[in-house]
């Protein structure tokens, strides 16, 4: 079996133990270390282990300053399966209590157990009072049903009775995997003498190998992973729910800073736009205005930006779920369902939370459309989200679909497998994705344009691809038009010819209205043999236009009637293989100009023009001045 690793988070009012707990559990003061953090890679700032006799791997998170906490928390909450949340005996819950108690639940954080620190400092009547206290002030919020433990962290009274509770509460929880792709926000970066950059976060999902290629988001830089290390120790991988330091090299510290992501594949996107579920705190000091500036606390990073409502011009005081979009002043890494937490910039209080429904928003207009629409995208099965961007976009491959729906890799392959076998998606040899719907609609367009085109022009072999592409190009992007018709030559309800496209059932034919007369210019050709006259001659005696005239010879010529002597003589294709047999017939392996001629019997004006198309058509191939039959043109 994998070893299994946990994380645990310690959370509570200033001074009410936080840090003293964690080192009565793990004998690690993280205090002390944090004067260290710079000097060396082993150090885990904040970060200690604790070890128990049955070989689970557990990581203690001491989060003391605030600011600091809510970011730990972000960053860490795809790594936090439990938070102890600690509150003195001697003060209760205090206003910062509140403030984690919030901010844990809109961070979505299920596990949890309350330490109440300090017993030595109150008596036994008094502890029972504060525990009730403290459940009172605990009610309606996830940590009402939480399991009660007091300590005394300084004489260690109390300490193994939390080491048993802790280890019970993570029997429910569920073992993380750690498939996917790998994802480290950064929340630390420093460079160590003679070692280069040094990074440092949670890895929120996947694994990494030592010596792995690794890309730096937002800017895209390549890297690699040269040494891992969790908890002091080199490790030639480190997995999902970790603390992890790496050792990056092909990157100087300034390049990388807190908020970047490291990834392993192109399954992310950068974005400045996120479309978003959020719920308030309970009580708002002033009111949320329509595009008031917020802060995003998301991964490690903390970005400005503006709040955009669809469906309200402010909020104040407001219990439900908001569907609402935030606009950044910089770019983030994030995928759907993060969670992340909203704050105001002044006056400095947390505003809500809640979790990210569309990792690349679009602009949409203010209305119940958008909410409907954004409700969609909130509820949304793999289907519907695939359906969603597939719509927006038209045309995306894997990659793009993952980038923009957050969808593993796995479950997206799945569930266009079963769209595809179900007719709402096509895929075409280029391995793009589009919905059949919007197909369909391009499909009755261009069969439209297609038989105008046809009963226009009959004669012609069909409508250039690039006039198709260009008349579809206003309507869709001109890679969905290509994807279309590539996808309507699978299906063969179109065909191409050349560079020509027509429907799969059409010929090339003459136009009913100029038939007899077209007719009679072939039978006058066909009489005239080899000895034409020119093109326009035949024409001018009947009442076709010129341009009529032009597009019946190469209609003739296309379609393999005729052949084009001269620039402007066609010969009829009979008339062309009755002369060359006969020239065949009477000539030996090779033959001059007159030899022809006498066969023939036609003057030079003919000759010297028949003998070229010989060439052009591989019958013959040109010596000095007689010309050779083929051996691969002889039946
Ligand atoms: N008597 C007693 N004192 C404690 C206990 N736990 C912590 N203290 C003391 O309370 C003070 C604050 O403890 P810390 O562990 O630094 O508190 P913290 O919650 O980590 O503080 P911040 O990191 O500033 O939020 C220290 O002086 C500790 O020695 C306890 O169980 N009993």
């Amino acid at each position: 079996m994998d070893d299994v690793y946990y994380t645990i988070g310690m959370a509570g009012h200033i001074d009410h133990g936080k840090t003293t707990l964690t080192k009565a559990l793990t004998n690690i003061d993280t205090d002390r270390l944090k004067e260290e953090k710079e000097r060396s890679i082993s150090i885990e700032l904040g970060y200690a282990p604790l070890r128990t006799e049955d070989g689970t791997h557990i990581s203690i998170v001491d989060v003391p300053g605030h600011e600091r906490f809510i970011r730990q928390m972000i960053a860490g909450v795809a790594g936090i399966d439990l938070v102890v949340l600690v509150i003195a005996a001697d003060e209760g819950v205090m206003p910062q209590t509140r403030e984690h108690v919030e901010i844990l639940e809109f961070l979505g954080i299920q596990h949890c157990i309350v330490a109440i620190s300090k017993m030595d400092r109150v008596d036994e009547e008094m502890l029972e009072l504060v525990a009730e206290d403290v459940k009172d002030g605990l009610a309606g919020t996830i940590f009402s049903n939480a399991p009660f433990v007091y300590v005394d962290s300084l004489s260690g009274n109390g300490i193994s009775m939390l080491k048993q509770t802790i280890r019970d509460a993570l029997t429910e929880v569920d073992h993380r995997d750690a498939y996917g792709s790998f994802r480290l926000p950064i929340d630390q970066v420093f460079s160590v003498q003679g070692q280069g950059t040094v990074v440092r976060g949670t890895i929120y999902e996947g694994i990494i190998q030592k010596g792995s290629q690794l890309t730096l988001l937002p800017k895209g830089k390549k890297v690699k992973a040269r040494q891992i290390q969790v908890h002091h120790q080199d490790q030639d991988q480190a997995r999902a729910g970790q603390r992890t330091a790496i050792n990056l090299s092909g990157v100087d510290r300034d390049e990388v800073s807190r908020g970047n992501v490291l990834v392993s594949s192109d399954h992310f996107l950068v974005t400045d736009t996120v479309d978003v579920v959020l719920q308030f705190v309970d009580e708002l000091t002033i009111p949320i205005k329509q595009r008031a500036p917020v802060k995003i606390h998301v991964g490690t990073s903390e970005v400005m930006g503006k709040i955009v409502f669809f469906d309200r011009n402010e909020v104040q005081q407001e219990s439900d779920e908001v569907l609402c979009q935030i606009r950044l002043d910089e770019n983030v890494v994030v995928r759907r369902g993060d969670r992340f937490i909203l704050r105001r910039p002044t006056p400095v209080e947390t505003l809500g939370g809640g979790w990210i429904i569309q990792p690349k928003g679009g602009k949409y207009r203010f209305g119940a459309e958008t909410i409907q629409m954004l409700r969609k995208k909130q509820e949304g099965t793999p289907k519907d989200l695939i359906d969603d961007v597939l719509a927006k976009h038209l045309l995306l491959d894997e990659k793009e679909l993952i980038q923009l729906t957050s969808l593993d890799e796995n479950e997206l392959k799945e569930t266009i497998e079963k769209e595809i076998a179900d007719g709402n998606i096509i895929k075409v040899s280029n391995q793009k994705y589009g919905l059949t719907k919007i197909f369909l609609k391009l499909k009755d367009g261009v069969i439209d344009q297609l038989e105008g085109y046809h009963n226009d022009f009959p004669m012609r072999l069909g409508m250039p691809k690039a006039e198709l592409v260009q008349f579809f190009s206003g309507l869709y992007p001109k890679s969905f038009v290509e994807f279309g018709i590539t996808k309507l030559m699978q299906d063969e309800d179109i065909q191409k010819t050349d560079q020509f496209i027509a429907i799969s059932t059409f010929t090339p034919h003459l136009p009913k209205r100029w038939k007899a007369r077209m007719e009679e210019i072939i039978d006058q050709l066909q009489a005239d043999n080899v000895e034409v006259k020119k093109w326009e001659e035949y024409v001018a005696a009947t009442p076709l236009s010129k341009n009529e005239g032009a597009e019946l010879a190469t209609y003739l010529v296309q379609s393999d009637q005729a052949y084009r002597l001269t620039d402007d003589m066609l010969v009829h294709r009979t008339s062309f293989e009755a002369a060359l047999a006969k020239l065949r017939k009477q000539t030996g392996e090779t033959f001059g100009l007159k030899e022809a001629k006498d066969v023939l019997n036609v003057s030079r004006k003919f000759l010297i023009p028949f003998l070229e198309l010989l060439d052009q058509l591989k019958w013959t191939t040109r010596l000095e001045d007689k010309r050779k039959w083929r051996i691969n043109s002889e039946e």
